[in-house]
């Protein structure tokens, strides 16, 4: 039975790629028709108006566009959806064993307790618990980690039974007891009750447990901060306390990592600190499967593993598949979610059309990821020499390449030599190897997991998206807008890294895997580059527009039908994706604004940093997003108000563009009215009037609130925001003409 009834099954939406293939004819061709229309400028009686230099300016940023538009269409050729079956799934002494990894960074940034909550969640997935093993990354190295550790695994000992006698589905206490009306089967049964307020009596006693223990820490005189830069390797197995007090629990397996740290020594990030717990899983525990989490990704519920084995299980995917990647999802988005903080498109059109090609980016968390596919080519290295300059040279992990481990595999805490794990959690242990480079998660950028899965797909191996209705996890979303542009310049550098690397997967895609799948890649790594036209096109044909050099065609031309259809065309696919996709027009706005914002000033900055770095000018560096919730921030964010509070270096490009845009289109209105040709000007008057539109919040920000969240018009802020203008405006208008 079991051999006939597939474990999965994937589903094309006809229609959508019908309509998807129909649209990108329809605006291909408008766009063969505009670089037409720019072509033929060069080839015009010379005494014509217009000067090339903006002319230039405007077309270069619309190849930009158009090349951009280009790769972004390879997602939405051929998207697919999928559904499980995990009921087929072999009985549970067949499963394999499963290893969960944990990075954390920063007591400060994530709250210990949101830490625990997400381990506790992983810990009460529904798995056998002695098939699970959950590693915790520590790269902050401080003891309030790992004493919090030991105060979940008390308190483990209660909530996960409690959890699998009432069938809980929300694993993870915070969330769970943050609902008041749980509902489940067993509402309202006074031993539900009873046992439900006594568990909710527990957990505060933990949450107090934490809190003493951070107590204690802030009275010793922990420097967290120092120390986590400069420690050896600390690595503790969170054992079994005996208890008489209930009967012996099972629970998976609990082990503490915090890797060596030398200030000399690069220490490479998250990816760094995976690979750590990659070798030491691989001595200790050796699941042939890994959940990665970070920190804040809480399994929101408990049925992840089983739904991700039926797709690693099913023996016609699982030769060639390397990961599971369920969608990033967020707890704390609200209705308008005015930053777009839910990333909508990737994690609901994106991805999708990824699956259906060879399969979604890895994207950092919520992946349960093959472990033998990050071993690159060990397997055809002959000597044990060139084993040990490949993977290392430690001999148990040597060793655990070659166990077949599906079943049954190593228990933790069984007798390893002790100096051979520490050995496993030094800086030292890389030197002179593949890892990071040929082995385990990639170094040479901040988006390790872009450019891991890159790397897995050029080796032939494919991923899978699972998106079910109830989602397996949920995030902590940035939602305000210092932590998002501050977020999307760390993103937009590492993307670019990627791409100005010798991995450019426009070079090296095509050869190793599909042509859609590496202008996907093409597109993630090429996203910065919307900078360059949308700071463009916010410049120079609104200057052109005051001084009456036209850009565009008259409204009697023929050819201004074609500049009408590609933004038309562009806005309603668009909209038509936000409304199919669960969202509001509203939403539609937002995103078109945020986009803007980021592109001119996150996108910019990222590229910067990227360029600045491949001139070796400046180190790449990882900032944790913070995870602390503010009560002002959430508040203003549930309101749909921006909060402006960021530094000047974000606000002084907005708001700069915004005085040009908004001058412009004054300047520009008069000079129309009384020469009267707006025909010709038509467009140039439609595009300042857009942007201006669309970034409102921004001038109401700067003129209208009076709220803390405002743009607080400080001297420095205005000075700058007016030189930037002024500058940019007199070096280009006075070239206009020149050239
Ligand atoms: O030196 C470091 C820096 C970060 N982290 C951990 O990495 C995770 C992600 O960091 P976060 O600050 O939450 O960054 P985000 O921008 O939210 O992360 C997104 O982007 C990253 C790439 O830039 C991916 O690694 C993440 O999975 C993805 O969720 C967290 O658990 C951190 O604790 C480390 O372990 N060591
Ligand atoms: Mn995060």
């Amino acid at each position: 039975m079991e051999d006939t009834l597939p474990l999965s099954l994937s589903h094309v939406n006809k229609s959508l790629v019908f309509t998807n293939r129909l649209h990108m004819l329809l605006h291909f061709t408008a766009l063969c028709f505009l670089v037409y229309y720019r072509l033929r400028f060069f080839f015009q009686d010379p005494q014509t108006q217009t000067p090339l230099f903006p002319w230039l300016l405007v077309f270069v940023s619309e190849i930009i566009l158009s090349f951009l538009w280009i790769l972004d269409q390879a997602f939405r050729w051929h998207p697919i959806s999928r559904t499980v079956f995990p009921d087929r799934l072999p009985q549970d002494d067949k499963l394999p064993p499963i290893d969960v990894f944990i990075c954390t960074a920063d007591p400060t940034k994530e709250p210990t307790l949101d830490v625990m909550n997400t381990l506790l969640s992983a810990m009460a997935l529904d798995y056998p618990p002695e098939k699970l093993h959950v590693y915790v990354s520590d790269d902050g190295g401080s003891p309030l980690t790992l004493n919090a550790m030991k105060e979940a695994w008390k308190f483990a000992r209660w909530w996960l039974p409690f959890c699998n006698r009432y069938r809980i589905e929300c694993r993870c206490p915070k969330a769970y007891f943050s609902v008041s009306e749980n509902d489940g089967d067993f509402d309202g049964s006074t031993e539900f009750l009873s046992d439900n307020k006594m568990i909710k009596e527990r957990y505060e006693a933990f949450k107090g447990d934490i809190k003493r223990v951070k107590e204690d820490q802030g009275n010793s005189g922990d420097t967290t901060g120092i120390m986590s830069q400069n420690h050896s390797p600390i690595i503790e197995v969170i054992h079994e306390i005996s208890s008489s007090e209930m009967e012996q629990v099972k629970l998976p397996s609990l082990v503490y990592v915090s890797r060596e740290k030398k200030p000399s020594h690069p220490h490479h990030f998250k990816a760094g600190a995976l690979n750590v717990l990659y070798r030491i899983s691989a001595v200790m525990s050796n699941a042939p499967y890994i959940l990665v989490l970070d920190c804040d990704m809480f399994c929101n519920a408990p049925a992840s593993a089983r739904q991700a084995l039926c797709f690693h299980l099913d023996s016609k995917i699982s030769p060639s598949l390397a990961f599971v990647q369920f969608p990033q999802k967020y707890h704390n988005i609200s209705k308008n979610d005015i930053y777009d903080s839910e990333h909508r498109s990737a994690y609901k059109v994106l991805w999708q059309g990824m699956d259906g090609l060879t399969g979604p980016v890895l994207s950092g968390t919520g992946f349960y990821l093959k472990r033998e596919s990050l071993y690159g080519n060990y397997k055809i290295k002959d000597t044990d020499l060139e084993i040990q300059q490949y993977v290392g040279t430690s001999n148990e992990f040597i060793k655990s390449l070659n166990q077949n481990c599906t079943l049954y595999s190593a228990t933790v805490g069984h007798t390893l030599p002790r100096e051979e794990i520490l050995h496993l959690a030094s800086c030292n242990y890389e030197i002179g190897t593949k890892w990071g480079k040929e082995v385990g998660f990639l170094y040479g950028t901040v988006c390790e997991d872009v450019h891991t899965g890159f790397m897995l797909n050029c080796n032939g191996w494919n991923s899978v998206l699972y998106d079910p209705p109830q989602p397996q996890f949920l995030g902590n979303g940035t939602t305000n807008l210092n932590g998002l542009l501050v977020q999307g310049t760390r993103w937009y550098a590492g993307l670019l890294d990627i791409g100005l690397s010798r991995f450019c997967p426009l070079i090296c895609g095509p050869l190793r895997m599909s042509l859609l799948q590496s202008l996907c890649y093409a597109q993630l790594t090429c996203f910065p580059l919307y900078c360059l036209p949308l700071w463009c096109l916010a410049i120079i044909p609104q200057l052109c527009l005051v001084d009456g050099i036209p850009l565009y065609p008259k409204v009697s031309d023929p050819f201004f039908f074609i500049f009408l259809f590609i933004p038309l065309s562009a806005f309603t696919k668009h909209l038509v994706e936000v409304l199919s996709t669960g969202g509001t027009f509203r939403k539609f706005i937002i995103e078109q604004r945020i986009w803007m914002i980021g592109s001119i000033t996150s996108h910019l900055f990222g590229c910067l940093d990227a360029l600045l770095k491949k001139f070796g000018l400046k180190e790449a560096s990882f900032l944790p997003t913070n995870k602390v919730e503010d009560d002002e921030q959430t508040r203003l964010y549930q309101m749909d108000k921006y909060d402006f509070r960021t530094s000047n270096m974000f606000l002084v490009p907005m708001v700069s563009l915004l005085i040009i845009n908004i001058s412009c289109f004054i300047g520009g209105m008069y000079r129309v009215l009384s020469v009267g040709d707006w025909d010709q000007m038509f467009i140039q008057l439609f595009l300042p009037a857009y942007i201006i539109v669309i970034n409102y919040p921004i001038i109401e920000g700067l003129v209208i609130r009076k709220d803390v969240g405002r743009i607080y018009p400080s001297a420095a802020l205005v000075v700058t925001s007016n030189i930037l203008a002024t500058i940019i405006t007199s070096t280009l208008y006075s070239l206009l003409r020149k050239v």
